[in-house]
């Protein structure tokens, strides 16, 4: 099961969080957000180890922003968590990989995912709120089983240090990792190392 953490922000913080070895790191380009990583120098990202993929997080940016960023900083996927349209998600999908963040509620949220279904490289299942994101909030993982697409999909959404054995039980075949981000914070963008750890540690063991 892959790892996504996200929301980073602090340089020392980034490199105490990538010594722990996760799959994606994941940086907000949305300035609303509390863990907005617009003025986080292009050097702390770029330096990350390689196989450690990193992931922009946009909410309804135009294309050439996206692609802006994700030169500066060199990013490996466009994260996408606002209300970008299928053909749009499609368009940037063909320069950067997407991943199109779904928010979902109810099994009539996941029916929406046939709309992308081969306009992006994956989806990610986060906690329909009245926020985009970041909400700490977890939705009824059982919703899942109503998922039938093709495309693989992250786990988001409130998903918190004493959660690695309830992600045990989640099984379906697209699930192709998790994404944790607020819960792990001490304050906004900042990962608690002491957290990520024994939760990565008990991850593995999947
Ligand atoms: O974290 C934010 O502030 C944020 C703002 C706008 C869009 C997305 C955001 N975060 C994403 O939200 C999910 C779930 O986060 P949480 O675990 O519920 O805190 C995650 O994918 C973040 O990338």
């Amino acid at each position: 099961m892959k790892l996504k953490i996200c929301g980073m922000r602090e340089p020392e913080n980034i490199r105490a969080v990538a010594a722990l070895g996760p799959d994606y790191m994941g940086f907000i380009f949305y300035p609303l957000s509390p863990r907005y990583a617009g003025d986080l120098s292009p050097e702390s990202v770029r330096a990350l180890p390689r196989p450690i993929r990193r992931v922009g997080v946009f909410v309804n940016e135009t294309e050439q922003q996206v692609i802006r960023t994700a030169v500066h900083y060199l990013l490996d996927y466009a994260q996408l968590h606002g209300d970008e349209t299928p053909e749009e998600c499609r368009r940037l999908n063909r320069i950067l990989p997407v991943i199109k963040a779904i928010a979902v509620r109810t099994e009539a949220d996941l029916a929406e995912t046939q709309r992308y279904e081969g306009c992006c490289t994956a989806l990610l299942f986060d906690t329909r709120t009245e926020r985009f994101g970041g909400s700490g909030r977890r939705f009824d993982w059982n919703i899942l089983n109503a998922y039938s697409g093709e495309t693989p999909f992250l786990l988001s959404g409130g998903i918190g240090p004493g959660d690695a054995e309830r992600l045990q039980a989640v099984r379906h075949p697209q699930l192709a990792g998790v994404d944790v981000n607020s819960l792990f914070e001490s304050k906004p963008g900042h990962k608690e190392c002491g957290l990520l750890q024994p939760f990565i540690e008990q991850l593995k063991t999947l």
